[in-house]
């Protein structure tokens, strides 16, 4: 239906398996003609290469780095040592290497990975304009920060969906950038 509208399609798929699977996620997808599809980055450098080759031509594979619900403590749970900050420079640096068109990211990185890559495509999550309910997301910023910061791609879903009025919450946000 989305696609019939003419409007682009962005498949959050945050694919994550071994290369052969992720490639064969790909290729299936094709028939949908996506603009971007999410894979995570965490995947590894030859499941990254092995996506992007099997996207369509027209499609923006980026690379999921670390998520926007995720602190600092939280990734030392995981069995990873040091800052969000570093663990998602590391991986925009690998989402690069694997010839990605680009990351996705939080507003609180977003400057410093547009500093390091200046063509790249940058989606961010985890948007809360002021005042409204953080939820589940631990890294925000609101939406202006991000566009200023770099963003090439702003995902907002409860602050709209969520919203009594989700066209005019739209327009609210809107208004702001
Ligand atoms: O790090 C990530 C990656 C993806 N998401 C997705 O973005 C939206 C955010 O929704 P909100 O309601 O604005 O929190 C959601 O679909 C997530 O799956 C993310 O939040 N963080």
């Amino acid at each position: 239906m989305i696609g019939q509208l003419g409007l682009p399609i962005f498949l959050d798929l945050k694919l994550y398996d071994i290369p052969n699977t992720v490639a064969g996620a790909m290729q299936a997808i094709h028939v949908l003609e996506p603009s971007i599809v999410t894979v995570h980055a965490s995947g590894g450098r030859a499941m990254m290469e092995d996506a992007k080759a099997a996207a369509s031509e027209n499609t923006k594979v980026v690379g999921v780095t670390m998520l926007t619900s995720m602190d600092d403590q939280d990734l030392t749970r995981t069995g990873i040592d040091g800052s969000a900050h570093d663990h998602v420079m590391r991986l925009t640096d690998l989402s690069r290497e694997a010839g990605l068109d680009g990351i996705v990211c939080s507003g609180q990185e977003v400057k410093s990975v547009h500093d390091r890559w200046k063509d790249g495509f940058f989606v961010v999550p985890g948007l809360r304009p002021a005042g409204s309910a953080v939820g589940d997301q631990k890294r925000v910023v609101t939406p202006r920060q991000a566009r200023d910061d770099g963003a090439s791609a702003l995902v907002i879903g409860r602050p709209i969906s969520r919203a009594a009025d989700p066209a005019q919450a739209a327009r609210e946000i809107e208004a702001t950038l």
